[in-house]
């Protein structure tokens, strides 16, 4: 097996012990390990991203955000290219919603080549998943929302993966939202 299957390997099965008791907000309440392989895939399949520091931080994406994983920890393991874009991705949880909200608007068009390929796939992985089901408790004003807001964030991405971005501005035109 090459060393990068190993690498992967490694890295999924971190991101799978960290997210354990953690479930998407689906009626059929799905493994949340699902969406970070799924972020990775989308990546992988429909990117035709090879560059394995992306492929592990989007499997890792989102550890620090929503579990007791550190910045320090991911960088002891597994380097501090792919710590780096873990850290671009997290979102400050201590903030107010509606300021991380705003942030991740404003912080978009800064982040790094490599951050950006994973913010793009993590909505696109978001934006399907609403159009397969809607998350427990959201109205469908809830979820337009999160789809005007998305197309806010994408905005500042675009210039990052044509195929990723054509994906996106599809989603967005049936919603009816300008990109
Ligand atoms: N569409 C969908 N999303 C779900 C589901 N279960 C969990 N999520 C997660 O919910 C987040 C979006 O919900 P919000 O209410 O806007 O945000 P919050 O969880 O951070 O408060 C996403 O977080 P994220 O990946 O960190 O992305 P981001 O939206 O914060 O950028 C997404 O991964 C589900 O069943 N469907
Ligand atoms: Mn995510």
């Amino acid at each position: 097996m090459s060393s990068e299957s190993v690498v992967l390997l490694e890295t999924v099965n971190f991101a799978a012990e960290k997210h354990r008791y953690q479930r998407r907000k689906d009626a059929e309440q799905t493994p949340y390990i699902n969406h970070p392989i799924g972020v990775a895939r989308i990546l992988s399949h429909e990117g035709g991203i090879t560059d394995i520091e992306v492929l592990q931080a989007a499997l890792l994406h989102d550890t620090v955000e929503d579990t007791d994983t550190s910045i320090g920890e991911l960088q002891a393991i597994f380097g501090q290219t792919v710590a780096r874009i873990v850290q671009e991705v997290t979102d400050d949880k201590a903030l107010p919603k509606q300021e991380r909200k705003r942030q991740q608007v404003e912080h978009a068009p800064h982040a790094s080549q490599q951050a950006k390929l994973v913010k793009l796939a993590d909505k696109l992985y978001n934006l399907r998943d609403l159009n397969r089901c809607t998350p427990t408790g959201w109205s469908a004003e809830r979820v337009q929302e999160y789809f005007v807001w998305s197309a806010q964030v994408v905005r500042g991405l675009r210039g990052t993966n044509p195929a990723l971005e054509r994906h996106l501005e599809e989603l967005f035109k049936q919603r009816g939202v300008e990109l």
